[in-house]
Formats: structure tokens, C-alpha cells, sequence
């Protein structure tokens, strides 16, 4: 299949660990090599954001550290000591080609939280009016799996970015030519998958976990970042950053790595909702089901359980019966006041509520189902 990317106006590349590094650990070469692709495509007119990985790997070639880093604090003091060191290795070679970068540490949170996310796309569009590389990284100092404030990976923050900032194309450079039949490291008889038009389970079961020892995720995380992108209307190269020119010959069309193919774009606050962590959820009988999909408002008569404790604005997921979630969901009331009013009327909530409350839990447009996109 042709790829024809000549109308891509914004990318954003995620170039992972394994990439930037050597034997002796981060390299600045492979810095260097990175941006000047990245010079050409703006050269071309084409806006890059770019996410790299490499401070906890920096901080650990700093503190002279030869095996993987595991604890989270040592990661955490690596991440530190390792992020301006990379910055400032980007920034020497952007300004070799006379281009501004910036830096973006970002957190789950960030994102998932209305205000700052807005706050953010505001001024990601105005360094690239200004011509700036946003150059972005998870801010491991602050977030950790752990606290359950972390994307964990750079993978899935590179996809969320795509998404939030109506990126084109996301490109995820690795150290592997792309997505295999299985870990070609283990499998010698793992074939690539060059074109890839839905990642169903199948796809999901080739993938393996991280690849080297101060790498994070895997091709797990890299498919799990082509999902969320792919949600977005944004089509995903999984590819070698070691192919020589990988990045220009990409957009040219050229067909290196696995091209993970969009799904029809849908709206930035359906994909809000399903992008963010859900902070509880309510189960629902068959009838208020049925009636969801048939694009009518939860009442909260159909609701039989209300799981966790999430304020009006949240996301939730929304469950059936049987415990499985179907749709995130944003309601009006906190879990607190649709615990009060599970299983009554509506006509009801005044009386148990008080008055001026709205008269149901959510409606169709604060929902979304996950039958076609998880
Ligand atoms: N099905 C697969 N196809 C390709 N690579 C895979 C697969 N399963 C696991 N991997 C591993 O994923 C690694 C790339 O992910 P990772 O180590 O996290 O790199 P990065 O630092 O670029 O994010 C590869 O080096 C490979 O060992
Ligand atoms: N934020 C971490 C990288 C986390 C990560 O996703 O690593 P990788 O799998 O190499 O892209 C760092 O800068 O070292």
C-alpha cells in the first residue's frame, strides 16, 4: 500500500532510550543526527514536537551507573540530574541549525485535568507559531507509576500529545525496525508487519517488554501509544531511528517500520473522556444500557452501584450488569449524591438533592463507548 503523508502538517517523533544510547549510554551523536532530520522537515514547512526519553539514562552515565536503575527514588534522582543534561545536548544541536527548543515535563495529571491541559495546548501552539521544537518529557521527578500520577512510559505521553495537539502523524523512533510476529530478540523467526489497518488482540499478543536496561515499556506501550493515536485520527510509523535519514524518507513515504492506520477523528472532548483515568465508575441495569445506546441520558433509575469516590466533572467508567465497563462517561453529580440517588426517579433528585439540580446523570454527548476504540 502507498503511503502518501505529502499533506502532514504537524508530526511529533518519540525517540525512546535505546536510540539515544550506546554502550557507554547516551550518546550526543544520535542527538545530533535526530535534529538535523528534524531541520529538514521544518524546512519543509512541517511543525515537529518532539518527545525523547534519555534522562534517567543521562543521570545514570552521569553517576557513572552501568546496570538498570529499578528503584524508584534512584530513577526519580537520575531523571533530575539527567534532564537538563539532555536539554542542554538538544539544545546545542538545534541551535547548530539556528532552530529554538524549549522543554515540556509533563504528568498524567497535566493532561487529564481540564485547566492545565488547555493551558498547555496554548502554549505548545505558540512556540510552534514561534518556530520552537516543544521538546517533551514525562517529569519523573514528580510521577511515578507508583502514586498513580505517571503515563509510565513516553510512549503513551508521545501518543496524548499527538492527540491533544491535532498532530498528523506520530512517528516512534526505536531500536528496532518495527512491529514483529514477536520480540525478534528472543524470536529469530519474527516477521515484520509493515502495515498494520487495526490493532486487534492479535497484534497486542506479538508484543514483548522493554528491549535494554534503562528502556521502559516495549513494543506493548508502543501499540498501546498507536491506540490512543489512532483514537485521535492520528496515524502512528513504528520504526528504526538507526535506518539512515529514517525520519525524512518516512514522510517522504517511503515504506520503512510498521504504519499503524487512523480510525475516522473524533471529537476532542469525546477523546478527553477516553483518554483520561477514571476515577469510578457506575454499574448500570440492561434497560438504562440499551437506553444509552440508543443515545439517550443515564437516569439515575438504571443505576444499581456507584464504585470510588469522584466529583461532578469526573471521568468514570460506566459498567453493565456483568461488572465489564462500556463507556467513560462525565457526570453531573459526585459519587456521594448518584449513591443517594441510585434507583430512584428523577423526579425524586429535587426532593432528596434540593431543587435547581439537572435532572439527569449525564447525557449522550458525555459519553463514549469503548466498544470501537479499546
Ligand atoms: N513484537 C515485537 N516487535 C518488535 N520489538 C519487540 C516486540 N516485542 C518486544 N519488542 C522489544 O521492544 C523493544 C523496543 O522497546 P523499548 O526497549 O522500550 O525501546 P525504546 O527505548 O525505544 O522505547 C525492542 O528492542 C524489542 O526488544
Ligand atoms: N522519562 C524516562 C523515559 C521513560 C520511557 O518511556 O523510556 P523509553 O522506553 O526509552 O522511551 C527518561 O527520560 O529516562
Amino acid at each position: 500500500m502507498n503511503r502518501d503523508f505529502s499533506q502532514v502538517q504537524r508530526v511529533v517523533v518519540k525517540v525512546g532510550t535505546n536510540l539515544l544510547s550506546t554502550a557507554e549510554g547516551i550518546d550526543e551523536h544520535c542527538i545530533e543526527d535526530i535534529v538535523s532530520q528534524i531541520a529538514i522537515l521544518m524546512g519543509k514547512g512541517i511543525q515537529v514536537l518532539l518527545v525523547s526519553s534519555g534522562a534517567i539514562g543521562m543521570g545514570a552515565k552521569e553517576l557513572h551507573l552501568k546496570d538498570a536503575v529499578k528503584q524508584v527514588a534512584m530513577r526519580q534522582a537520575c531523571a533530575s540530574i539527567g534532564q537538563p543534561i539532555l536539554m542542554s545536548s538538544y539544545r546545542k544541536a538545534f541551535k547548530h541549525h539556528g532552530i529554538v527548543c524549549s522543554q515540556i515535563l509533563l504528568t498524567r495529571k497535566d493532561m487529564n485535568n481540564r485547566h492545565t491541559y488547555v493551558n498547555l495546548r496554548n502554549s505548545v501552539m505558540t512556540l510552534l507559531d514561534l518556530g520552537v521544537v516543544p521538546v517533551f518529557n514525562e517529569n519523573d521527578v514528580v510521577s511515578t507509576a507508583e502514586i498513580g500520577s505517571a503515563f509510565g512510559d513516553n510512549d503513551r505521553m508521545s501518543a496524548m500529545v499527538a492527540s491533544k495537539i491535532d498532530a498528523d502523524l506520530l512517528i516512534i523512533l526505536t531500536d528496532i525496525p518495527g512491529v514483529y510476529t514477536a520480540d525478534p530478540k528472543k524470536d529469530p523467526k519474527a516477521t515484520l508487519l509493515g502495515e498494520i489497518e487495526m490493532l486487534d488482540e492479535q497484534i497486542f499478543s506479538y508484543a514483548g517488554g522493554a528491549g535494554s536496561t534503562f528502556s521502559t515499556g516495549g513494543m506493548k506501550t508502543k501499540l498501546l501509544a498507536a491506540k490512543i493515536a489512532a483514537v485521535g485520527g492520528c496515524g502512528s510509523i513504528i520504526a528504526s531511528g538507526y535506518e539512515k535519514n529514517s525520519l525524512v524518507r518516512l514522510l517522504e513515504g517511503e515504506p520503512l517500520g510498521s504504519y499503524i492506520h487512523p480510525l475516522q477523528r473524533i471529537s476532542q472532548r469525546a477523546r478527553w473522556i477516553l483518554n483520561n483515568s477514571h476515577l469510578g465508575s457506575v454499574t448500570v441495569d440492561d434497560g438504562a444500557k440499551k437506553a444509552l445506546y440508543d443515545h439517550k441520558s443515564l437516569l439515575p433509575k438504571g443505576i444499581v452501584k456507584v464504585s470510588g469516590v469522584f466529583g461532578q466533572g469526573d471521568v468514570i467508567q460506566v459498567c453493565s450488569e456483568d461488572g465489564k465497563p462500556f463507556a467513560k462517561a462525565v457526570p453531573y453529580y459526585n459519587s456521594t449524591d448518584i449513591a443517594l440517588l441510585a434507583g430512584h426517579k428523577s423526579k425524586d433528585i429535587e426532593e432528596i438533592l434540593g431543587s435547581g439540580k439537572k435532572d439527569v446523570i449525564f447525557r449522550p454527548e458525555d459519553l463514549v463507548f469503548l466498544d470501537n476504540v479499546e
